[in-house]
């Protein structure tokens, strides 16, 4: 009979092989604990330990345990095999390694800050349909960042004044009219009511603009409820989906992302409730790994911050852009949004931060335009128009009124 224990979940000579999962955490160790007896603790309740000395046969073990192979100051690195997972099954995937750990008394706190993932378990997910080629594929931004506007008041507007705003934003220059991230189904909005008459104004506005335009309606809801919604936004001739893929979870996004390719939908991730897992740095699960899953299950484009230049706290990753368009046995890149509180004063440092690989979402940059949503749509592509020419704003704001309103109500900064 074998007695398994924490101990044998630690081996800091273990060198991880391409088939294994490597995760890194942050952690801090309980007053009692060391860091090495942490970390065994940590791998052994992520994979397939627990408190007690188990009495298992030899043969029987499967070898399912990870292991903490890596210990380098607060950070630690466990290895985990891929048998430990079921192939497409992200749920499972976090029950392991950002389940139980989360809580575990042997450590105050601990974060999951970066995965890599083998093959073997990216084979099991279908990575983004379209990604970054949306610019191209679905819209005419060609190398431009693409443009999108979320009406405001965020929740509240009737079906009627909704579409009047997302029409003037599109005719000011906007790519992507996108809902707010709790405007879904209510009554003084209806939801297929809201898709079929902005996808009309839509058509209107491509019409009379010759420039493609989309429309990212929110279809989060209870799982069965999304996928009907999907398949409305297609009946009603939609290219985009947003889904608030926090809130509904990752079974979920994964049945839109399987649906949304019967119809050749793109899929715009919100990330609403992101926050409670990555805003403490000493916590939780960082946005880079939220964002590493979200581009797995098959997201289009997600939003990942504004390089410290909008009104949130929104955790910017280093890197996490990089890790967005990197290889990863050969998801396609994810198209990274910048939204929280931008107007046309701060896109040339947007830009330069970023790059213009990106979607930057502006509501009450453009609504907020001293002169209407129109204009505010037009400030916002003229800003963008001038930090691809290489032109200071002020400058290309001489002879383009709507941006010197912009520049002259919010100057370069962002309030809070
Ligand atoms: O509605 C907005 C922004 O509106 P506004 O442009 O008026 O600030 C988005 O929900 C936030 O950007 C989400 O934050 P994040 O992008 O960090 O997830
Ligand atoms: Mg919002």
């Amino acid at each position: 009979m074998t007695g398994i224990e924490y101990d044998d979940f630690l081996d800091r000579e273990y060198d991880p092989d391409s088939t294994d999962l490597v995760c890194t955490f942050t952690i801090d160790p309980a007053e009692d604990m060391s860091m090495e007896a942490a970390a065994s603790r940590v791998a052994s309740e992520s994979s397939n330990g627990t408190w007690a000395a188990l009495h298992v046969d030899e043969d029987e073990l499967t070898h399912l345990g990870a292991v903490a192979c890596g210990i380098d100051g607060d950070e630690i690195t466990v290895a985990y095999p891929a048998e430990l997972f079921e192939a497409g099954s992200m749920p499972q995937i976090l029950s392991c390694i950002a389940g139980n750990i989360m809580g575990m008394k042997a450590v105050d706190a601990i974060r999951l800050e970066d995965c890599e993932w083998p093959g073997s378990i990216t084979s099991g997910f279908p990575g983004p349909q379209f990604g970054t080629s949306v610019a191209r594929e679905k819209l005419d931004a060609g190398d431009r960042p693409i443009l999108a506007t979320v009406p405001k008041p965020k929740v509240g507007l009737s079906t009627d004044a909704h579409v009047r705003v997302g029409e003037e934003a599109w005719r000011g220059g906007v790519d992507l009219l996108k809902d707010d991230e709790n405007l879904t189904d209510q009554e003084f909005n209806p939801f297929e009511d809201r898709l079929a008459e902005s996808l009309a104004a839509r058509d209107r506005v491509e019409e009379d603009v010759g420039e493609r335009k989309d429309y990212l309606v929110n279809v989060t809801a209870e799982t069965n409820e999304m996928v009907e919604r999907v398949d409305l936004v297609a009946e009603h001739g939609g290219g985009f989906v947003m889904v608030d893929i926090i809130t509904c979870g990752w079974s979920a996004v994964q049945s839109v992302r399987d649906r949304c390719e019967k119809h050749g939908l793109a899929i715009h991730a919100h990330r609403a409730m992101h926050a409670a897992f990555d805003r403490m740095d000493h916590h939780g699960v960082s946005m880079r790994v939220i964002a590493q899953i979200a581009r797995l299950c098959g997201v289009d484009h997600i939003h990942t911050g504004t390089a410290g230049l909008g009104k949130l706290a929104n955790e910017d990753t280093p890197g996490i852009n990089d890790w967005l368009h990197g290889d990863c046995h050969g998801l396609d890149p994810v198209l990274p949004v910048a939204s929280g509180g931008l107007h046309p004063g701060v896109v040339d440092r947007l830009i330069d931060a970023l790059g213009t690989d990106i979607c930057i979402q502006a509501g009450g940059g453009i609504h907020g335009h001293p002169d209407g949503t129109h204009a505010g749509a037009k400030a916002l592509r003229q800003a963008t128009d001038a930090s691809l020419e290489g032109v200071p704003l002020e400058e290309y704001a001489q002879d383009h009124a709507e941006l010197r309103t912009a520049l002259q109500k919010w100057g370069s900064e962002t309030p809070r």
